[in-house]
């Protein structure tokens, strides 16, 4: 069969940012329904929030108070030079609480939330059909629940609480700097517009360059790796450094969008200094000429200059978190978008303990066409009529990209049939529970891979909840045992990530134990292309004999001689069954393409 699954196909959708609209606002509420299990810790943290930035607000008009107070010209109940400066502290020391309490609660919230989400997309994953996969590269996903969902966090942690924050101090300080002198506040306050229309254009490009830095960074991610995950073919075709190079220009054109967004970064910093920093000096030239003119106190133009640093800093900050908010937006979407793809029809909330119904294996395939959903105008099968009763033993021929692995791709819907139809036992596969369809197939496919883990847990994949005995008994007639007895640790013998400390073979008949303890009614032999030596071969095969005793089974055959026992052959050929019929037959059509193949194997062997 020919390796499915996760692979460089498609192109790759690119992590945008989302702009900021009514509509993607709206739509990215929708994962705030995560937060809503914790939404009592949400409103706790948010009124520790509110009080932190409220407390802060006092601090200016404390300073102030000091200020007048030590040059004696208060006439308020802050005469205590002492007992102001204690009221500083009491003002920090509240902060201080208050701010432990507010990251405490909002942690609580959105590292549960987040895990949430986590939980949500991975079986989301573990739902979704196998052609979604095949649209999407493995890297791209994996950054949906690595990536994107920090993103979230760090809007539910930090993003929020700062635009809260920033929000508020930018209200309150200007209501308090109304109150302290409107002339001094409308002074101010015409210098600031401009400043925040200008902040906004320059936040707005920036985010666009760090989306594109975002972006080529993904890529570089990606190429780290497939890589990784094919570094043995890497290695085989000795392009390790064709590789390393392939990695050097994406890096390099990472940094280079990422250098050229700090220019604008940079100038955006500087613009805010010398904006703000102008904006302060014109404010306290006119405020001097006020308190020369005796309209305000010296001390209330101090907190006056402090509150204006204050919302000067929001407004600064508020550009920046515009484009957290923007990422924000965007991670939140293609989170969402995954949520809400349609999954296989599969009968989820079945009791994993409870047994799986169990089918005769009477299989029928009537004119059954179809292409691949990637590949629409391709047809890949046609016309394709099969009947095999439960226990016949079939096995399928043909040159390679025949279609002989998406005919059994289908009985396993792994896809479904474009026109025509499958049955087992007379129902027709659409109509069958996904899961007591394919918990009644058994595959020992072409090329084992095995989970990091021990034997044990490899064998009882097909079984969860196998008993010792059950593990052993089915390692035995895989034909497995002997080798496992013979490591130190026997059963508990970790196989690596991929089972690379095993041989083909070993892997082989792991996978055929795995098969027999699963127990399956039908049962499918993707014959390994690459042959083993004659031992581990004889072993192998006399394991299958065991594993397809009364199954029915489907054999998609590479090497003839092991076929020649099937009751049936199929020949098929650009996506046809072309002949059919046992080996003695097939084999004396001398012109028969059966014959031809047989005779071509021959030579070669
Ligand atoms: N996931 C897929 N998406 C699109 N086309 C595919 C996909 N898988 C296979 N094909 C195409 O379908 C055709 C049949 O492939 P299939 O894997 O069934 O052939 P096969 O007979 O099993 O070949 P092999 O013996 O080499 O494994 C080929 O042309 C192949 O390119």
């Amino acid at each position: 069969m020919a390796r499915r699954g996760f692979g460089p196909k498609g192109t790759p959708e690119g992590e945008k940012g989302t702009p900021i609209t009514k509509e993607s606002f709206k739509r990215s509420l929708r994962v705030f329904r995560y937060v809503l299990p914790y939404k009592y810790k949400f409103i706790v943290g948010l009124v520790f929030l509110t009080f932190s930035s409220l407390t802060f607000m006092g601090f200016p008009y404390l300073v102030g108070k000091l200020f007048d107070t030590s040059a004696g010209a208060s006439s308020t109940s802050f005469e205590n030079i002492n007992l102001i400066a204690l009221g500083l502290f009491a003002v920090m020391v509240l902060q201080g609480i208050f701010s432990f309490f507010r990251v405490y609660f909002f942690a609580q919230v959105s590292e549960n939330a987040v895990a949430d989400i986590r939980r949500d997309l991975y079986s989301k994953f573990m739902l979704l059909p196998i052609s979604f996969y095949e649209k999407r590269r493995v890297g791209e996903i994996t950054s949906r629940i690595t990536t994107d969902v920090a993103q979230v966090q760090d809007a539910m942690s930090i993003t929020l609480a700062e635009l809260f924050r920033q929000v508020m101090t930018l209200v309150v300080g200007v209501a308090i700097i109304m109150w302290t002198s409107i002339k001094l506040s409308l002074f101010m306050l015409a210098t600031f517009p401009v400043l925040v229309g200008l902040a906004f254009v320059f936040g707005k490009r920036i985010k666009a360059l760090s989306k594109k830095t975002q972006d080529e960074l993904a890529q570089t991610n990606i190429i780290v790796e497939e890589t990784l995950q094919a570094i043995n073919t890497v290695k085989a075709f000795t392009n390790e450094l064709f590789e390393v190079n392939r990695y050097k220009t994406t890096l390099a054109r990472a940094v280079k969008t990422a250098l050229s967004a700090s220019y604008y970064r940079g100038a955006f910093i500087s613009f805010i200094i010398v904006g703000l920093f102008g904006g302060i000096i014109l404010v306290i030239w006119y405020g001097a000429t006020l308190v020369a003119t005796g309209e305000i106190l010296p001390g209330d133009l101090i907190s006056f200059v402090l509150y204006t640093v204050f919302i000067g800093a929001s407004v600064g900050g508020l550009g920046d978190l515009y484009g957290k908010v923007q990422t924000s937006l965007g991670a939140t979407e293609r989170i969402l978008e995954i949520l809400t793809e349609a999954e296989e029809p599969t009968n989820r909330h079945r009791n994993l303990q409870a047994p799986v119904p169990k089918l005769h294996g009477d299989i029928s395939y009537h004119n059954v066409a179809f292409s691949y959903p990637t590949r629409p105008d391709l047809q890949v099968l046609r016309d394709i009529n099969i009947n095999i009763r439960s226990g016949e033993k079939i096995a399928l021929v043909g040159p390679s990209g025949a279609g002989k692995s998406t005919i059994v791709q289908l009985l396993m819907r792994f896809y479904d049939v474009s026109s025509g139809g499958i049955t087992i036992d007379g129902h027709n596969i659409q109509n069958l529970d996904l899961s007591t369809l394919r918990g009644n197939i058994g595959i020992v496919p072409q090329e084992v891979l095995l989970f990091g883990g021990s034997i044990r847990e490899n064998i009882a994949y097909g079984k969860p909840g196998a008993t010792e005995a059950e593990v052993i008994a089915a390692a035995k007639k895989a034909n497995a045992w002997q080798f496992i007895q013979s490591f130190p640790e026997g059963l508990e013998t970790l196989v690596g990530e991929r089972g690379i400390k095993l041989s083909g073979g070993q892997r082989q008949r792991i996978a055929i134990a795995r098969a027999i303890l699963k127990n399956p009614a039908i049962l499918i032999l993707d014959e390994a292309t690459s042959s083993l030596d004659s031992e581990s071969e004889h072993l192998v095969q006399q394991a299958m004999d065991e594993l397809m005793q009364n199954r029915t089974t489907i054999v998609i055959a590479h090497r003839l001689a092991t076929i020649r026992k099937v009751d049936k052959i199929l020949v098929i050929d650009g996506g046809e069954i072309v002949e059919e019929g046992p080996h003695e037959v097939l084999s004396m059509n001398d012109n028969g393409i059966y014959a031809n193949l047989l005779r071509l194997q021959f030579e070669l062997s």
